[in-house]
């Protein structure tokens, strides 16, 4: 007999109905941590709020950590990758090869991801998921299986170390802006056009192109899904589960399971660009707050991503320009986050530093 995931942690997803039970009871934040993080920030020798934004950051991440002194000693990152049937449908400018090669140079070190882990002192692990086999050409067909979706789901909770204090999510998947755009259009309503954008490059009539087979796969599935349901209703009206099935993809399932498991034993997650965002996305569709314990490490250059992060609630912390995946924003944002806990927890009070309080 399977036991609740909210006291086993080795809890097993098998059924689409247990996912969804387990995405719309998640555990909160500790308030009294974060009461205990304002009340020193208000005695550090600083005017008040004068840390803006990290000041923020430091309640956020000692919240969910349920520590009163946020630590950062042991951040991990992980990337998902995954393949995509869409690609036959001629919405990337690379081969699919791509994805395998990338995984390999990771592993030998060669991305900038292995720069930018060594630069915020985070471990890398890569994670081929479902063998790297191709989703279905979702425009024909939903993605994947229901079956291998839950496994791809648990594959990314599985991953998730219970021993870390910071999780930072990136993917890796030639095709997967195709997958990331259809799902946003499905969970939050307009048109490919209104999300498409260049991925890894593609110039203006190929983001044309894409966002027509975007509106395919939609009108595809909203007549599918109507079909079975009998109701005729928005893409937008079922369910997000449901659409993350058909409209996902394999890596992007495990982020989300990533994201559950992170909830579940209280670990913050820096999230990274339009893809990683619109994979978790579901879980906001599902529960009021369910993305609250993720930070959103920055804008992506990807046109849908500024549209999304605000349909979520979403500020972003950096704003580069970035345009790579594999999560190289959420590894850049890894040095903020310590800049503000070593501020928080290495300061002196007014007291400590015999500094006159304010007049
Ligand atoms: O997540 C983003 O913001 C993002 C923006 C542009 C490109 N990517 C990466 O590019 C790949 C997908 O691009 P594409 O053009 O093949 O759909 C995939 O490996 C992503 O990690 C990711
Ligand atoms: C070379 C390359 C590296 C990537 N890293 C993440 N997505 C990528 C896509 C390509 C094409």
């Amino acid at each position: 007999m399977k036991t609740s995931i909210l006291h086993d942690p080795k809890w097993s997803i098998d059924s689409l109905s247990a996912l969804r039970a387990a995405c719309t009871a998640l555990p909160g934040v500790d308030a009294a941590a974060q009461q205990q993080i304002a009340d020193r920030e208000a005695e550090l020798t600083k005017p008040a709020g004068s840390l803006g934004r990290l000041e923020e950051l430091t309640r956020w991440l000692g919240g969910w950590q349920k520590r009163a002194q946020p630590q950062l000693e042991r951040v991990q990152i992980l990337i998902f990758a995954g393949n995509h049937g869409v690609v036959r449908q001629g919405v990337s400018p690379w081969p699919q090869d791509v994805t395998s090669q990338m995984v390999q140079n990771f592993e030998t070190g060669g991305a900038a991801i292995n720069q930018l882990a060594r630069v915020a002192d985070a471990r890398l692990r890569v994670v081929p998921v479902h063998d790297l086999a191709s989703t279905a050409d979702f425009t024909t067909a939903p993605a994947m299986t229901e079956a291998a979706f839950l496994e791809a789901v648990q594959t990314g909770y599985d991953a998730v170390p219970r021993a870390c204090d910071l999780l930072c999510l990136g993917e890796m998947g030639i095709g997967n802006t195709t997958a990331a755009s259809a799902l946003a259009a499905a969970l939050f309503g307009g048109a490919g056009a209104d999300w498409a954008g260049r991925g890894t490059g593609l110039d203006a009539p190929g983001v044309a192109h894409k966002a027509r087979v975007i509106d395919a796969a939609l009108a595809f599935h909203k007549a599918e899904m109507a079909a079975t349901q009998g109701a005729a209703e928005a893409v937008a009206g079922f369910d997000p589960l449901e659409i993350a099935r058909r409209l996902g993809g394999y890596e992007l399932a495990a982020l989300l399971g990533a994201t559950l498991a992170a909830r579940h034993y209280g670990i913050p997650v820096l999230l990274d660009g339009f893809v990683c965002t619109a994979a978790v996305a579901p879980l906001a569709r599902l529960a009021a707050g369910g993305l609250d314990h993720t930070r959103l490490s920055h804008c992506s250059a990807e046109a849908g991503h500024a549209r999304l992060a605000e349909k979520l609630g979403l500020v972003p912390l950096l704003d580069l320009g970035l345009r790579l995946g594999e999560a190289s924003g959420a590894a850049l944002a890894v040095p903020l986050l310590r800049a503000a806990v070593a501020c928080h927890n290495g300061m002196a009070t007014f007291a400590q530093a015999a500094v006159s309080g304010r007049t």
